[in-house]
C-alpha cells in the first residue's frame, strides 16, 4: 500500500470573538486529507486531519517541505511490520528530515495537521475507531467512550453584557455540559470578577466555571488576579502568563491554592517536559492541556505522556485545548480526563458525530472507523470536498 496524495486546503474560521491576547477576524485552519490506495468498501481510503483554532493555516509549510518528502519516501519505508498499513511513527520520521531541534513554532502545527490525517487512515484502514486502536497499542486494551467535556466559549464580543454571557453559559448548561469556560484578562480586574460572580450565580450543584487568561498577565497581574480568583470555587485558572514562562506558572502555583491550567501553546513534548520540571504544577489537583493537533500530532503526544509517567503524571490530568475529535479518541483510548469542546464556536471543525449528545458532562463516542469524521454530516462534506 502507499500514500498516493497529500492535499492541504487552507479554510476561515473567523469570528467577532476576542480573548486577552487575539481576536479571530482572520482566522483560518488547515484541513488536509491523506489520499491512500487501500481499497474499503469500493472507495480508497482516506485519513482527514485540520488543525485546532488559534494558530491558522499551514499549507506553505506543508507544501514547501512535509508534504514532499512524505510523497518522495520509498512507499515501504512508511509501512508497518504487517506492511498493509501506513506507521506513523515512520511518516513522522519522514517529515521530520532535515528539521532542527528546538524552535516549534509553525512547523509543529502543519506537522501535527498532516500526523491526524495519518493515524485516521490507519485506524480506517485496521477497519476499527481510534480510541479502539489506541487502547490496544499504547494503553491498557479496553478503551473508555464516555469521556469527559466541558463547554469553552465566554469570549468578549462587542456589544456582549453580562446578560449576553449568562445566557451563553445557561445554554451550554441546558446542553449537558457540567463545566464551562469563559475568558478573563481582556477587561479590568474588577469586571472580570463581576463577569465571574455573575455565572458563578446561575451554577447548580454539581456545576463549575473555569477561566482563562490566554497568557495576557505578567508575574505580578497573574498574581494579583490570583489571589482575587482564590475566592471562588472555579474548576481551573487557565494559562495566566506567557505559556513559556514557568517561573511565572511556579510563582503563581505557590500563592494561588485552586486548580491552574496550563500547556495549550506548548508544542513538543521538550517544553511540555520544561513545564513538568519547572512550572510548578502540581500533580493531584493542575490540568495540562497540551494539543497534539499544534504540537506535532499524537506520535509527539504519545512521547508526552511517556515523560509524563516518568515524572509521575497520569494521562488523566490531561484535558487538551481544541475541541477536535482527535483527543477525543486520545482521551477514549489512553484515559485522558477529557476534552474540551465549543458548542458554538469554529464550526463544522469541533464537536462530536451527529446524535451525541452530552449527558452529565460526558459524551459516549460511537464505534466508528478511523477518527469518526465521517459521523459528522457537515465536517464530512468539507473534506470530501477536498478529497474523495
Ligand atoms: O481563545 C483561544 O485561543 C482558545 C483557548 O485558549 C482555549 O480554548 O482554551
Ligand atoms: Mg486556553
Amino acid at each position: 500500500m502507499k500514500i498516493v496524495n497529500i492535499l492541504e486546503s487552507t479554510r476561515p474560521i473567523k469570528s467577532d470573538i476576542r480573548n486577552a491576547y487575539i481576536d479571530f477576524s482572520k482566522m483560518t485552519l488547515s484541513l488536509v486529507a491523506v489520499v491512500t490506495d487501500v481499497v474499503r468498501d469500493g472507495k480508497p481510503v482516506i485519513g482527514y486531519g485540520f488543525n485546532s483554532n488559534g494558530r491558522y493555516g499551514q499549507g506553505a509549510l506543508m507544501r514547501e517541505r512535509f508534504i514532499p518528502r512524505v510523497l518522495e519516501a520509498d512507499p515501504a519505508s512508511l509501512l508497518d511490520e504487517t506492511g498493509e498499513n501506513l506507521d506513523p511513527h515512520k511518516v513522522w520520521a519522514r517529515m521530520m528530515i532535515n528539521e532542527k531541534p528546538g524552535g516549534h513554532g509553525e512547523r509543529s502545527v502543519a506537522v501535527g495537521t498532516i500526523d491526524m490525517a495519518v493515524w485516521d487512515a490507519v485506524a480506517k484502514i485496521a477497519g476499527k475507531p481510534l480510541y479502539q486502536l489506541l487502547a490496544e497499542r499504547y494503553g491498557n486494551g479496553t478503551p473508555n467512550p464516555r469521556v469527559f467535556v466541558y463547554a469553552a466559549g465566554g469570549y468578549y464580543y462587542p456589544g456582549k453584557g453580562l446578560d449576553g454571557l449568562r445566557a451563553e453559559m445557561e445554554s451550554y448548561l441546558a446542553r449537558g455540559y457540567s463545566v464551562v469556560k469563559m475568558k478573563i484578562g481582556g477587561a479590568t480586574l474588577a469586571e472580570d470578577c463581576e463577569r465571574i460572580e455573575s455565572v458563578l450565580k446561575i451554577l447548580g450543584p454539581g456545576q463549575q466555571l473555569a477561566v482563562d487568561a490566554n497568557g495576557r498577565f505578567d508575574l505580578k497581574t497573574a498574581i494579583d488576579y490570583g489571589k482575587a480568583l482564590s475566592q471562588y470555587p472555579l474548576f481551573w485558572y487557565e494559562e495566566a502568563g506567557d505559556p513559556l514562562d514557568y517561573e511565572l506558572q511556579a510563582r503563581l502555583g505557590e500563592v494561588y491554592t485552586g486548580p491552574m491550567a496550563t500547556g495549550e501553546n506548548l508544542f513538543s513534548m521538550q517544553d511540555a517536559r520544561n513545564l513538568i520540571r519547572h512550572g510548578g504544577m502540581h500533580k493531584d489537583r493542575d490540568w495540562l492541556q497540551f494539543d497534539c493537533a499544534l504540537s506535532y500530532g499524537l506520535v509527539e503526544y504519545l512521547r508526552t505522556l511517556d515523560m509524563l509517567k516518568e515524572h509521575g503524571w497520569s494521562p488523566s490530568r490531561c484535558i487538551p485545548h481544541g475541541g477536535h475529535q482527535m483527543s477525543l479518541a486520545i482521551a477514549a483510548g489512553l484515559g485522558l480526563g477529557g476534552n474540551e469542546s465549543y458548542p458554538d464556536l469554529f464550526q463544522p471543525y469541533g464537536g462530536f458525530p451527529d446524535g451525541v449528545k452530552v449527558v452529565d458532562g460526558h459524551v459516549t463516542l460511537p464505534p466508528l472507523p478511523g477518527i469518526g469524521f465521517e459521523g459528522k454530516s457537515d465536517l464530512i462534506r468539507e473534506m470530501r470536498a477536498l478529497a474523495v
